[in-house]
C-alpha cells in the first residue's frame, strides 16, 4: 500500500505542500485536520475509543471521529470518508467553525492542525472498524463535561482542547435546525 499523504498548510489554512502522515506527526508540522461531532436527537454527544494500537492516543476517548483530508480532498469529502471507515456511518455534515492548536501526543508524536469541525445530528448507531475504534457510548454535555473533570487523563488532547466550545455550538446548531 502506498503511504498516506496529508496536506501541509500555513497558518491561513493555505497549502503548502503534501508528507507522509507519519513524517508529519514525528515533525509537528502545521497540516489539515477534520473532526467530527454526532449527537442523538437528545443531543448526547457520540464519543469515541480509539483502537488501542493506534499511532497515537490508542485507546482514548474522543470525539465522534478525526482524520486528515488528502492532497486534493475537500474537508468536507474527508469528513464525512472518515465517519464512515471509522464509525460505519454515512452522514451529512455541517461545517461549524475551525481551529488550529500544536499539541503533544502520546508516542513523543505532535498534533499540530489546522482542524474544521463538523457536527451531525443522527440516531443511527455505529458500525465501527475495529482498525480504528474499541468502543463507542452517548453522553450528554452534562456528563461529558463532569468525566472530562473526573479524568482527563482518559481523553484525547484535542478533545480535551475543543470540547469547552462544543456546548455553545450545539445549542446555535440546534437553533438553525
Ligand atoms: C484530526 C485530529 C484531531 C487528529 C487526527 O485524527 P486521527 O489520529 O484519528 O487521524 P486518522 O488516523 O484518522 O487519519
Ligand atoms: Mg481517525
Ligand atoms: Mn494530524
Amino acid at each position: 500500500m502506498s503511504a498516506i499523504e496529508v496536506i501541509l498548510v500555513d497558518h491561513l489554512d493555505r497549502p503548502t505542500g503534501r508528507m507522509e502522515k507519519l513524517e508529519v506527526h514525528e515533525k509537528g508540522l502545521l497540516h489539515r485536520a477534520v473532526t467530527v461531532y454526532v449527537f442523538n436527537s437528545q443531543h448526547q454527544l457520540l464519543l469515541q475509543q480509539r483502537a488501542s494500537d493506534k499511532y497515537h492516543c490508542g485507546g482514548l476517548w474522543s470525539n465522534t471521529c478525526c482524520g486528515h483530508p488528502y492532497p486534493l480532498e475537500s474537508t468536507q469529502h474527508a469528513a464525512e470518508r472518515r465517519l464512515y471507515e471509522e464509525m460505519g456511518m454515512r452522514l451529512t455534515l455541517t461545517p461549524m467553525f475551525e481551529l488550529s492548536y500544536n499539541l503533544p501526543m502520546s508516542n513523543g508524536l505532535t498534533e499540530h492542525e489546522y482542524g474544521h469541525v463538523y457536527f451531525a445530528v443522527s440516531d443511527d448507531l455505529p458500525r465501527l472498524n475495529p482498525q480504528e475504534a474499541d468502543n463507542w457510548c452517548y453522553a450528554s454535555i452534562e456528563e461529558v463535561t463532569r468525566r472530562v473533570e473526573q479524568d482527563p487523563d482518559a481523553f484525547t488532547p484535542w478533545f480535551l482542547h475543543t470540547f469547552a466550545r462544543i456546548p455553545q455550538q450545539l445549542k446555535y446548531f440546534t437553533r438553525k435546525m
